[in-house]
């Protein structure tokens, strides 16, 4: 008889920098300036609306909410808080049965209320929003939500209605830089000038992307260089996505087509990945206003229709044929 042994190697919950140098208060949340403001507000009149987020990955969604609770209810904040997943759940009955439990004991401590948050409710059938609906208002006396989604147009009207709505942005580069340094610090890293230029490009606005980007190029330097962070998140460097560009802008679509096969393969990039940082190198090349208008229209209806179930290579590879013609165009 052959026994396996199958050993579990749990990563504490400090070995995981994104939790590590996940915000303990509002005051650590960075930039969403105005967001934070408002949410202050409601710490200090200890009452809250339920409450919609809605924006891209990785921007402070999960984290302003997590600290929302730990400033207003303090010690208690872990009995008077949950998060639950619409998406990890098996329908909204598995939701009901999580909020109708937490919801039937009294909120503990000072706390007027218990507050729950639902992640990826956009996952959420309409049908499961609908019932989701009913089970607000009959916690209300007790409950306050925070719905999360990355698109607020997915969630019904009747839940946004009863909600005040928060859109949260992507980070711009200073914000990066912010939790950049900090980790610099906690860590006692050195992050060089092109590697910091390096995590924002790569990050596109999503701290988690940022943050594991910085841990994963910490495995494999102590200095956070370019080279370390593009070897470690398999991303383009920009000036391969700009050489497959100009290409394209070049009149030479099959070049740049087997340019777009090199990244593909070398390194495992997604259509939407791909498009992402089209759009972020396009407006270093020099491109007409109005051409960059025309392009940025078309980058626009690219990404839709991926998020729509589009094929990915025939989008990509679309884009790159208006890249041809309009360089084509240029030249006249
Ligand atoms: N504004 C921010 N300030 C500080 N840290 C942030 C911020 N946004 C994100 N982070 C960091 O990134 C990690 C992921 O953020 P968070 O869980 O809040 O994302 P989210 O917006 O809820 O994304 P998702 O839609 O994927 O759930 C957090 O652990 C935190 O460390």
């Amino acid at each position: 008889m052959t026994i396996i042994v199958v050993e579990v190697i749990e990563m504490a919950s400090d070995d995981v920098w994104t939790e590590k140098y996940r915000p303990k208060t509002l005051d650590e949340v960075i930039g969403q300036e105005q967001i934070v403001r408002r949410l202050k507000s409601y710490v200090k009149t200890g009452n809250l609306p339920h409450l919609l987020f809605s924006g891209p990955p990785g921007v402070g969604k999960t984290a302003c909410a997590v600290a929302l609770a730990k400033d207003m209810f303090g010690d208690t904040w872990q009995n008077n808080f949950t998060e639950l997943n619409a998406s990890d759940e098996r329908g909204i009955d598995v939701v009901r049965n999580n909020i109708k439990n937490f919801a039937r004991t009294a909120p503990l401590g000072d706390a007027r209320f218990k507050i729950i948050f639902l992640d990826e409710a956009d996952a959420l059938t309409s049908d499961a929003q609908s019932a989701l609906r009913r089970t607000m208002e009959r916690y209300t006396a007790t409950c306050r939500f925070i719905i999360s989604c990355n698109y607020s147009s997915k969630i019904i009207e009747p839940i946004q209605s009863r909600c005040a709505v928060y859109r949260f942005g992507p980070l711009g580069p200073k914000d990066i830089e912010t939790m950049a340094r900090r980790i610099e610090k906690g860590e006692g890293i050195k992050i060089t000038k092109d590697g910091l230029d390096a995590i924002i490009y790569v990050a596109r606005g999503d701290m988690r992307r940022a943050v594991n980007a910085l841990q994963s190029a910490s495995t494999v330097s102590k200095d956070i260089t370019a080279e370390a962070v593009y070897e470690t998140t398999s991303t383009a460097r920009p000036k391969e996505i700009e050489e497959m560009l100009k290409l394209a802008l070049n009149g030479q679509f099959m070049d740049s087509r087997n340019k777009l096969d090199d990244l593909l393969i070398k390194y495992g990039l997604s259509g939407s990945d791909i498009i992402d940082q089209i759009y972020a190198s396009m407006f270093s090349l020099g491109l007409d206003e109005d051409v960059l208008v025309a392009l940025v229209d078309r980058i626009g209806e690219a990404d839709f229709r991926l998020t729509e179930g589009g094929n990915e290579r025939i989008q990509v590879e679309a884009l790159l044929a208006h890249f041809k013609m309009h360089g084509e165009a240029m030249k006249k």
